[in-house]
């Protein structure tokens, strides 16, 4: 599937047309992850759909979506922009960012330097990198260039040698283990587990996809994570906000936001 997405990517980029850049005020993924509402940081995802599950959500809102995720007290929210396989739209996360003030990252399939600026250009705080879509040294190419440019990224790795190989060439800032096989579309959090121990202390870690319920974060964190990424179950609650408030059990919130 991985490889199938890259392909259309490919195409994609070379007939891309870099929109005007938004006039935004940007916010830190880092730092609001550093200093989450709760115990552990969410990075709440606005999707309509995925190449797993198909239509997540057909009453889809982005904007509402969103709002109700920063009145839930998410600490960051992640957009997905891909169109021919989530249904999204870098059009979605301009949106999104005029609407709250969080950081909003960017949920793509990042590939080349003119998607870094057209990145910047739609007013996105951060960027998703994932290891495997790129060789290792364009990763870090494009890694710089973001930071150049002012974008943080989150660097994604789903199995262990990608985290070393990761490792042996730079070390991210914001690092994320994908508990999603992103071949086989499987959910393991025993993933993010195994991988915890490798991840530096210098480092800020978070757990992505296949977190639905207290129980899941609460093992996602004691393994080490300092954030999760969720989409699918914030997705499906009747609201944005009733999610995240179920999603954490109820905890009270230790910081306002
Ligand atoms: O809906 P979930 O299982 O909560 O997962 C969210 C997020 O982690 C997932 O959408 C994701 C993680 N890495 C990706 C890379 C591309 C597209 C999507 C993703």
């Amino acid at each position: 599937m991985l490889e199938k997405i890259l392909q259309s990517k490919q195409k994609e980029v070379s007939e891309l047309v870099l929109p005007p850049q938004e006039d935004v005020t940007h916010y830190s993924l880092f730092e609001a992850l550093r200093a989450p509402t709760r115990q552990t940081a969410l990075i709440a995802e606005v999707k309509k759909a995925s190449p797993s599950k198909g239509l997540i959500r057909a009453d889809f809102n982005p904007v509402e979506i969103a709002k109700g995720y920063q009145a839930g007290g998410a600490d960051a929210i992640s957009v997905l922009t891909d169109r021919d396989y989530f249904q999204g739209d870098p059009t979605y996360l301009s949106a999104v960012k005029r609407a709250v003030q969080l950081p909003v990252m960017r949920k793509d399939f990042i590939i080349d330097e003119a998607q870094v600026e057209e990145t910047v250009r739609i007013g996105a705080d951060a960027m998703l990198l994932i290891v495997g879509a790129v060789p290792i040294n364009k990763l870090k190419q494009l890694y710089d260039l973001a930071y150049a440019k002012g974008l943080e990224c989150l660097v994604e790795v789903h199995a262990k040698e990608e985290l070393e190989e990761l490792l042996s060439a730079f070390t991210p800032k914001i690092i994320g283990v994908n508990n999603r096989n992103l071949k086989t579309f499987e959910t393991s959090l025993s993933q993010t587990e195994e991988m915890a121990v490798l991840i530096p202390e210098s480092s800020l870690f978070v757990s992505e996809s296949g977190i639905f319920t207290k129980a899941d974060i609460d093992r996602v964190q004691k393994a080490g994570a300092a954030g999760v990424l969720v989409g699918e179950s914030l997705m499906r609650a009747d609201s944005p906000e009733q999610g995240i408030s179920e999603l954490f059990g109820g905890e009270a919130r230790v910081s306002p936001s």
